[in-house]
């Protein structure tokens, strides 16, 4: 969805729009975990303070929280957080000014949805990559024959694909917002007593935005697009056949996939999906009011 090009509010909040640029996420999700997947897990990169050589430049983070802080300061200065559609995993206060001046962009969401704290998801993003995703779609990278170590020292290899994959789930989640204001616009009545109830009633609005069939189509599309994005063509450009089978070239065996279907199925299933609601009910509930 490209917010500044001459759409209308209406053909930007059409929810067929915004599931088409969900959709698009897909392939850029599951090709960014297939290039994160060459490397190996490389834990250090994750640990607070295993650089020294960050301390001396005065940085207290991780490995990857350093290259978030310098990769997202870069792209502050050319305005990327100032897009309705964008969230940093640096606190914005930490991030330098835009060097050109701001965007126009359509007033698509209720004013204090962008700022809101219970629509920033990126900390929870970051915690569940780091701790569920990346051990499980590096399992298969081999680093030498015999070792069992999981690290092969590609740390900015391993940390420049990880920030391209937490960028692309961050936009996803958070897409959210733009998916319940569509829902919301759609039908007020049906959202308004629940988003007035002291509390928020978020039961309700968990209710009214789910829409299950949405989401099980989503799995088997997205498990059909892992298998299909993940396999391998062989120095003839023929598809590698599965294990066991001679290849068309004669080779018997197989290169594995290059990633584990089931994982990114979990990926969505576990985590993206429950976050992107989690966005849709905290927009609607604390910033509808
Ligand atoms: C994003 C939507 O809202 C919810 C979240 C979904 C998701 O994260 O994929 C899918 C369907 C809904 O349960 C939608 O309705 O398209």
């Amino acid at each position: 969805m490209n917010f500044t090009t001459g759409s209308s509010e209406d053909e930007l909040l059409s929810l067929d729009n915004i599931r088409s640029t969900l959709i698009r996420l897909e392939d850029t999700i599951i090709f960014a975990l297939i290039e994160r997947s060459q490397f190996a897990w490389n834990q250090k990169i994750y640990e607070k303070g295993a650089f020294e050589e960050l301390k001396v430049l005065g940085f207290e983070g991780s490995w990857l929280g350093w290259f978030l802080f310098e990769t997202e300061s870069f792209h502050a200065k050319a305005r990327r957080y100032t897009s309705p559609d964008e969230h940093p995993f640096t606190p914005i206060q930490k991030l330098p000014q835009p060097i050109i001046a701001m965007q126009s962009f359509p007033s698509l969401l209720h004013p204090q949805s962008a700022a809101h704290p219970s629509t920033n998801a990126n900390s929870r993003i970051l915690d569940f990559y780091v701790n569920k995703i990346v051990l499980a779609i590096t399992k298969r990278v081999k680093i030498s024959k015999g070792s069992t170590d999981r690290d092969d020292g590609n740390y900015g290899s391993s940390a420049t694909r990880d920030v391209e994959v937490l960028q692309a789930l961050s936009r996803r989640i958070h897409f959210g917002m733009f998916v319940s204001e569509s829902k919301f616009r759609g039908a007020p009545h049906k959202f308004i007593p629940h988003i007035l109830a002291q509390p928020p009633n978020t039961e309700a609005l968990a209710g009214l935005i789910t829409k299950p069939a949405v989401e099980a189509a989503l799995l088997v599309r997205l498990g059909n697009k892992a298998e299909i994005y993940g396999q391998e063509l062989d120095p003839q450009g023929k598809l590698r056949k599965s294990p066991g089978e001679a290849t068309e070239s004669g080779s018997s065996g197989h290169a594995e996939t290059r990633l584990d279907t089931a994982e990114v199925v979990a990926l969505y299933r576990d985590w993206v999906i429950p976050l992107t609601k989690d966005v849709e009910v905290g927009k609607l509930a604390q910033c509808h009011i």
